[in-house]
């Protein structure tokens, strides 16, 4: 028998699902500024994020990137400018604006309740009959054989694992990534984001990643957005194959260009030589009519 999410979730899909199959949706930016007691740390930034894109966000500390990230989020309000977020048509591309989309976000710290068991992290906030799918959620994480232990005796790449499955159990539209592998020792780092990158393509869903890990981003994502003075000063498109190689050429010369952006050295290569790869993954372009 199925469940009430599941069935609640094959309502939302038909509703909200672009032609592509992707669950993801788009996002569209105009003109958002923030300020903290009067110092403004984003100042109009415009950006559009393609239903199912993976974008990173990159920048010196303090730069804003988790503040835009809270504002998509919706956790902060902005103090001026717009967020519109939208699911596509079958057959036009046109964008449908979506009020309350389903979004999940994953902190640095996997906050996890300490009190609670593992499958019951992930179950929070889920009916009980939909307990299967927070398991099937552990397994799809590889924790399936843990979901009886409390978080403390795992480590700590295994509770982001935990993190990621509490988030992908609720099936998101969009997944907010605030740092998630920044405390992770480099090789559980790496096996994250091959997890990250392979349920990102089998979900379908949007991805937005804060890292300051210039190669991180360029591994997962299909544009590497650079934040400095409270703008986008960066907007660089990563159109190497995946699975892709760190030991690539093309992502040696990438990462030497987007690191000499951040740090504002004046030796980087010029972005038209970048920009001239031939292997364009194919991200559909929304029709904005709102
Ligand atoms: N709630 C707040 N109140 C006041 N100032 C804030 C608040 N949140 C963020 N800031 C300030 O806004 C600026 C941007 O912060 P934000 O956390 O977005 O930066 P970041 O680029 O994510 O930094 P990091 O890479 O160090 O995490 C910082 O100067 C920070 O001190």
């Amino acid at each position: 028998m199925r469940n009430h999410v599941e069935e609640n979730r094959e309502v939302k899909q038909t509703a909200q699902q672009s032609d592509t199959g992707s669950r993801g949706i788009a996002i569209r930016v105009q003109s958002l500024s923030k300020s903290y007691a009067g110092r403004e740390v984003l100042h109009q930034v415009d950006l559009q994020i393609e239903p199912g894109e993976f974008v990173a966000i990159v920048g010196r500390s303090g730069c804003g990137k988790s503040t835009l990230l809270r504002l998509v989020a919706q956790l902060e309000q902005a103090s001026s400018g717009d967020i519109v977020f939208a699911a596509t048509t079958q057959a036009t591309q046109a964008a449908n604006e979506i009020q309350d989309p389903e979004i999940r976000i994953m902190f640095q710290d996997s906050r996890l309740l300490p009190w609670k068991r593992v499958l019951d992290n992930v179950a929070l906030g889920l009916p009980k009959q939909a307990a299967p799918s927070a398991l099937q959620s552990l397994r799809q994480v590889g924790l399936e054989q843990r979901a009886g232990e409390w978080p403390a005796v795992l480590s700590g790449g295994q509770r982001q694992r935990v993190a990621l499955a509490r988030a992908l159990v609720h099936d998101p539209q969009l997944l907010l990534l605030d740092e998630p592998l920044g405390a992770l020792d480099a090789l559980t780092r790496i096996e994250m984001q091959q997890l990250i990158e392979d349920l990102w393509q089998e979900r379908g869903f949007t991805a937005l990643l804060v890292t300051h890990d210039v190669q991180e981003a360029i591994a997962l994502a299909d544009r590497v957005l650079l934040i400095e003075d409270g703008h986008i000063a960066l907007d660089q498109r990563i159109a190497l194959p995946r699975p892709r190689s760190r030991g690539q050429a093309l992502f040696a010369q990438l990462e030497e260009y987007i690191l000499a952006r951040v740090l504002k050295n004046p030796g980087s290569a010029p972005d038209a030589e970048l920009g001239d790869f031939s292997l364009q993954r194919s991200v559909r372009q929304v029709q904005w009519a709102i």
